[in-house]
């Protein structure tokens, strides 16, 4: 059977996929591939290990409805339609839990950043701009026993806060949509309202899922009921903060700064107003970034391929209601 990979992936998954005994086709074009191109290629194959940046969209799927399995190289799953590929019975896989750690951390990485203006000062540097010696020149905040507030505290969320907590013993609370046991009960974290979260929290930490119900949720009314001390990070999706309006609150000084792993649209123009204030540090989505964790999602990814092909349940799944609809499927 033949699989295609949409982007060249670390050798783990790859590894897999042939001692499984695929024929395996790796996108190795280094650019993304178009929809219509990834259609043409998934025609001819069985199943499809794509990326978070493919638009797995209703019609995408109706044209390649024949592929036993979708296995995604993220964890992170905005892109896809899920109702259309259950009702099209394709089992649809991710890769959660293994890039927890590394996308924590680099979202402890931009709040320490722009507590004390790390990549601003690195700028000013580089364009031969030192500065003299001020006392009260280039000052920054400190974090520790300071409040953290996560928006969305899950796997990732929970990876951060454990940071924070041993770190700086930060006081953790968060704003769920269900209690997280786990936090309450190693963290001693608190559920509170999202209203609370604004007020309470001096670094606000965003690691929801991209939904109708989050895009476009952190705007400027939000951003004035934060402190003017606070900082906001965002790992997760771009379209959850307004980026006008976080630039309008970094400028009135509604909030003290911002630390960005995404933004909308990737990649960020060079002339981003962002890219040049002193109280904002900007990423460019290298969240799961690292050896480690890069490995192990090609890994989990060719897992799910291969559960898939031989008609078993995938390992990570995101639409398991799939295998109601086919009873042949086995555990
Ligand atoms: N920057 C990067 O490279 C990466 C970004 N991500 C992003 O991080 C997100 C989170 O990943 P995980 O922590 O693994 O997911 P998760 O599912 O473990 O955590 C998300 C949490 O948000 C909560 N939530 C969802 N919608 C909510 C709402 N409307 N209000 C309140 N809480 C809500 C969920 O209940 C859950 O507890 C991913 O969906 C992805 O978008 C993930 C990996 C890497
Ligand atoms: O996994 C995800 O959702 C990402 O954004 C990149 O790894």
């Amino acid at each position: 059977m033949k699989v295609f990979v949409s982007r060249l992936i670390p050798d783990t998954g790859l590894q897999l996929l042939q001692q499984a005994g695929l024929q395996t086709t790796v996108w190795t074009e280094d650019r993304q591939i178009t929809q219509q191109e990834l259609i043409e290629q998934a025609k001819q194959h069985d199943a499809l290990l794509c990326m978070g940046s493919d638009k797995m969209d209703a019609h995408f799927l109706t044209q390649c409805q024949h592929l036993k399995v979708i296995a995604q190289f993220s964890v992170g799953y905005d892109n896809v339609d899920v109702a259309a590929s259950t009702r099209l019975g394709i089992p649809f896989g991710n890769t959660p839990d293994v890039l927890s750690d590394a996308t924590a951390d680099v979202a402890f990485l931009l709040m320490l950043a722009v507590s004390r203006k790390a990549f601003y000062m690195h700028k000013r540097i580089i364009s031969g701009d030192w500065g003299t010696y001020r006392p009260t020149l280039n000052l920054g905040v400190e974090l520790k026993n300071k409040t953290l507030g996560i928006f969305g505290l899950g796997r990732i969320g929970m990876e951060l806060a454990r940071r924070c907590r041993g770190a700086y013993n930060m006081k953790v609370i968060y704003h769920n949509r269900s209690h997280n046991v786990q936090a309450e009960q190693e963290l001693q974290a608190q559920r509170v309202s999202f209203e609370e979260l604004l007020a309470q929290s001096d670094v606000l930490s965003v690691h929801v899922a991209l939904s109708p119900e989050t895009e476009g949720k952190f705007n400027a009314d939000v951003f004035r009921k934060m402190k003017p001390s606070s900082i906001f990070i965002n790992t997760a999706r771009g379209k959850i903060h307004q980026e006008q309006d976080l630039i309008q609150a970094l400028n009135e000084g509604w909030i003290w700064g911002a630390g960005l792993d995404v933004t909308n649209p990737e990649p960020m123009k060079p002339d981003n107003p962002l890219l040049s204030m002193p109280n904002a540090a900007v990423l460019p989505h290298i969240g799961s970034a690292t050896v480690q964790a890069r490995n192990d999602m090609a890994r989990l990814a060719a897992m799910n391929i291969i559960a898939g092909l031989h008609g078993k349940r995938l390992p990570h799944c995101i639409n398991p209601e799939v295998y109601k609809k086919d009873k042949s499927i086995s555990n």
